[in-house]
């Protein structure tokens, strides 16, 4: 694919994400799979389209500076512009002549002279001035937003819970690539021997220390390897393998997994299990729950009943103290997992935060009677919204006086998290800064 129709094909990509609100890592996925674009090309596409959504907001500032308050820009001038400005800027793989004159062909061919012209005239001015500098923005509030391309309401929002550095830091830390983290089918493999595996291959490997199953690969890609391909490793970020570490399962129970797909967390809980026992998972969308069997299939897990599912119905399909484990990692926001999905800061809203808040406690609720005496229920989220983390949790407990916190929770937790940013007594928030995961809230009840 030559470079033009390569930046033509970034160019349709950042449109359909903009106007569909399309999922970036779907519509990337997908183009890769399409087999047009060189494996050579793969990284620059992905770093490009990643690079461009994310830092939107900045870029909007950058161009702003250049581009005549009164003219109106048609939505696809203004991406080529954002994703050449980007490359300038932020990358230094493509010479900025080169860059300009690729966005120019486009303009030209799928706009007219006068586009091609406007085009040229502010990457070329760009090129000559630099981009301004943000240092003049007052209020730091507005400055982290721009540096960091966060809608401002988000980060007046995060300022108020948690103060302006630990915001930075994670406005910071959502505009950065993190490592790709695996988790080994212990049932098949060590996770000794897959770390030999992947070195002998050439990837630079380490141990995650939050699950003795979790691998970080720090170069290379796991995902053309065999071990990845036969379903000996499968991809999940770091806090979300603290979930099935954290539940002291036992092989032999009963669990319930009461949201449940795509099933990351049932099979690793699966795999804890030794695949003795029996574990209930549903999830709202038959399709969606369909992907949970398909997980415990592709790993051989054998003991995952996977179902559809209404978590505020599921009463009517088991009896009451029935299990000795729930989950409930419920649906939410999301805003803990902007690194990888941009899309989520720029979609969320403060009422689907309210809403959702509500489901979740709703949820929990409904399926805290399914709980055994002494059982433990885990409830997690990947967003950093107090709202939907600890505010959840207090108004469960109020409502709940059979449950409370576990304190063994803390003290089981793996070391690193002792002095934690975001410890409370009612739960642990992982940033998505502290150690280069995705942002994610658990925390894990006991029924007295
Ligand atoms: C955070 S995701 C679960 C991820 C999953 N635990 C994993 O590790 O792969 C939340 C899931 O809850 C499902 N969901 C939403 N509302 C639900 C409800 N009322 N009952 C059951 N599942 C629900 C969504 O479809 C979504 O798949």
């Amino acid at each position: 694919m030559s470079n033009y129709r390569l930046r033509k094909t970034i160019l349709d990509i950042l449109e359909r994400m903009e106007k569909d609100g399309s999922y970036s890592h779907l519509l990337i996925d997908h183009e890769l799979k399409t087999g047009k674009i060189k494996a050579k090309d793969e990284g620059l596409l992905t770093e490009i389209v990643y690079g461009t959504f994310q830092r939107k907001l900045t870029l909007d500032y950058y161009l702003d500076a250049f581009i005549e308050s009164r003219k109106k820009i048609a939505p696809w001038v203004r991406m080529l512009l954002r994703m050449s400005v980007y490359q300038m800027v932020f990358l230094d793989k493509v010479p900025d002549h080169a860059i300009i004159h690729e966005a120019v062909e486009i303009a030209k061919t799928r706009g007219n002279k006068g586009i091609a012209s406007l085009v040229n005239g502010v990457l070329r001015s760009i090129q000559r001035k630099g981009v301004p500098d943000t240092a003049n923005i007052k209020n730091s509030a507005e400055r982290i937003a721009i540096e960091t391309s966060h809608p401002e309401w988000l980060v007046n929002r995060w300022i108020a819970m948690y103060g302006e550095q630990i915001t930075r830091e994670m406005c910071e830390a959502n505009v950065t690539r993190k490592a790709l983290t695996v988790r080994v089918q212990p049932l098949k493999i060590s996770r000794q021997e897959v770390i030999r595996l992947l070195t002998a291959q050439g990837l630079e490997v380490r141990p995650s220390v939050f699950s003795s199953q979790g691998i970080v690969i720090d170069k290379g890609n796991v995902l053309k390897t065999d071990l990845f391909k036969e379903g000996i490793v499968t991809i999940q970020d770091q806090s979300s393998m603290l979930v099935a570490e954290m539940l002291a399962i036992k092989p032999g129970m009963e669990v319930l997994d009461a949201c449940s797909a795509p099933g990351g967390k049932a099979t690793h809980i699966a795999e804890k299990m030794q695949n003795k026992g029996m574990l209930y998972a549903y999830d709202l969308h038959a399709k969606k729950a369909k992907l949970i069997s398909q997980k415990a299939r592709d790993l051989d897990l054998t003991i995952i009943v996977a179902n559809e599912a209404d978590a505020r119905k599921l009463q009517e399909l088991h009896e009451i103290e029935s299990f000795d484990r729930i989950l409930v990692d419920a649906p939410c926001s999301g805003l803990g997992v902007i690194r990888g999905k941009p899309e989520i800061k720029y979609n969320k809203n403060a009422t689907d935060i309210k809403r959702l808040a509500e489901i979740q406690l709703e949820i929990l609720l409904h399926v805290a009677p399914l709980l055994k005496k002494d059982g433990l229920l885990i409830y997690s989220t990947c967003t950093v919204e107090q709202t939907e983390n600890e505010g959840v949790v207090k108004s469960f407990l109020q409502q709940q006086p059979d449950f409370i916190i576990d304190q063994r929770f803390f003290t089981e937790l793996p070391a690193g998290f002792e002095h934690s940013p975001g410890r409370t007594e009612n739960g642990l928030q992982i940033f998505p800064q502290t150690f280069q995961t995705d942002g994610f809230f658990l925390t894990r009840f006991r029924k007295k």
